[in-house]
């Protein structure tokens, strides 16, 4: 197998997403849990996306993880990696989109990598620098309440130079319009002067074109889903890539139960439970209970097993900024953070031994918890239930066929739960 693509994702919903928009531009894809063993049968593919959890750990450790996923897909043959980041820029000034990049960067050798988490689709746009959440600014969407990293600067050129060792330069959107030419020679401009580092400006898919077709010559870039879909239309246009993918084989119904788990506190995710209380029922968990009594997990599937012959479920943490925020004050944000996800990860186990088979699930934070426990090692990429979340077919999994979709915090209409299950047979 010789890809044509390489994907480092720093959690397992992007990974998801990016596979599906690999997918949707033609390029079969497979999403691998971490660097896969070598015993892992994959299917004949252009592109993996590996996918870490490695938005919101130490940052030592997630260079440390990154290194090794490029390693192994450089080995693969891939010319040019991706490191796959939120399009909303999820970081703290201690990294890890900075460090991580660094390392990649010293790692192929390369003096100038493109930066930019523009994904119009999804309303992220990248202007004079400043990332754009629909019409208002990063620092004034919601993201400014994020649980783990809140977002308090929409300058991305700011904000990464905060967490990087080299310099950051901005490519304008005035350049990226005037096309290829003008974007490589602004790049040639800037690492001339030892930037090492480009947020580049995209508003519509055209400019993620421009984008993928400059940044594919590059050894390395960063980015979200958009420069994906730059990088692969390019690789499809240039015939490297004979467009084929429909994702098609991930289709198969696997009935059984379903169920639904939602950490993310997002306020797309609040509205998306709100509407699911009218349809399924819903359990609320109480984070107290998880640090005091510690058996919320039990609790939540007592309740869940009697109700898995009639239909879809829901089991949620999420809460509101007001409410996340009582609680990270009395037990500190990481350690509600991950207590939350492994109780989270307690009832997925909890649910799966009780046949479930069909599982939807709303956080990257939460969803790798998830996913880890279940020990999937990879999936393949089926129908696009929203934008940036595909139906996905575990690969390997110990239960045997299985459906999930891992939601991104902000991705997804306002019934995304019946959604997604009504994808998934
Ligand atoms: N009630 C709560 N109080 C405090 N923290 C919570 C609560 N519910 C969930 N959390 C934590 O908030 C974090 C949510 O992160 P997660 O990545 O799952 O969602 P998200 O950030 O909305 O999604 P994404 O990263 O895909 O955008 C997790 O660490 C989760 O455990
Ligand atoms: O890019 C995005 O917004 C998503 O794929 C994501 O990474 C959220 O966790």
């Amino acid at each position: 197998m010789t890809l044509a693509l390489g994907c480092i994702a720093d959690d397992y919903t992007g990974a998801s997403d990016l596979a599906n928009t690999l997918t949707r531009a033609g390029l079969r894809t497979v999403q691998t849990i971490g660097v896969p063993a070598d015993d892992l049968a994959l299917p004949e593919v252009d592109a993996v996306v590996v996918s870490l959890k490695s938005r919101s750990i130490e940052a030592g450790l997630a260079v440390t993880r990154s290194r090794a996923a490029e390693k192994w897909l450089r080995g693969r043959g891939a010319s040019h990696v991706l490191f796959k980041i939120c399009s909303t820029f999820d970081s703290t000034d201690a990294g890890n989109i900075g460090p991580v990049m660094d390392a990649l960067r010293d790692d192929c050798g390369e003096a100038i990598v493109l930066v930019t988490p523009a994904f119009p689709e999804t309303g992220r746009t990248v202007y004079q620098g400043n990332l754009f959440v629909g019409a208002v600014p990063l620092n004034e969407s919601p993201l400014k309440n994020h649980p783990l990293n809140p977002m308090h600067d929409s300058n991305l050129v700011r904000v990464l130079a905060r967490q990087s060792r080299t310099k950051v330069g901005l490519v304008d959107l005035a350049t990226v319009t005037r096309g290829t030419e003008a974007v490589r020679a602004r790049l040639s401009e800037l690492a001339a002067k030892g930037i090492g580092a480009a947020v580049i400006d995209a508003v519509f898919d055209r400019d993620l074109e421009t984008i993928g077709l400059v940044a594919g010559a590059h050894r390395l870039s960063v980015g979200a889903s958009g420069i994906g879909l730059g990088l692969a239309r390019a690789l499809v246009s240039s015939g490297k890539v004979t467009s084929n993918a429909s994702g098609a084989d991930a289709g198969v119904p696997v009935g059984g139960p379903a169920a639904c788990l939602a950490g993310s506190c997002s306020q797309a995710t609040l509205q998306q439970m709100a509407n699911a209380e009218r349809v399924m029922p819903v359990l609320h968990l109480d984070p107290i209970r998880i640090f005091k009594d510690k058996d919320e997990a039990q609790r939540a599937l007592a309740w869940a097993r009697p109700r898995l012959a009639d239909g879809p479920l829901l089991i949620a943490s999420s809460a509101t900024p007001e409410a996340v925020a009582a609680v990270q004050s009395r037990y500190g944000r990481d350690a509600a953070g991950h207590a939350i996800e492994q109780t989270m990860a307690d009832i997925a186990e909890g649910l799966v031994q009780s046949g479930v088979r069909r599982l939807v699930v709303a956080g990257g934070e939460t969803s790798g918890a998830v996913v880890d426990r279940l020990k999937i090692p990879g999936f393949l990429v089926g129908a696009e239930i929203a934008a940036g979340v595909p139906v996905l077919r575990a690969v390997g999994a110990e239960e045997g066929p299985m459906l999930l979709a891992l939601k991104s915090g902000n991705f997804g209409g306002p019934e995304f739960f019946t959604d997604a299950l009504g994808l998934m047979r």
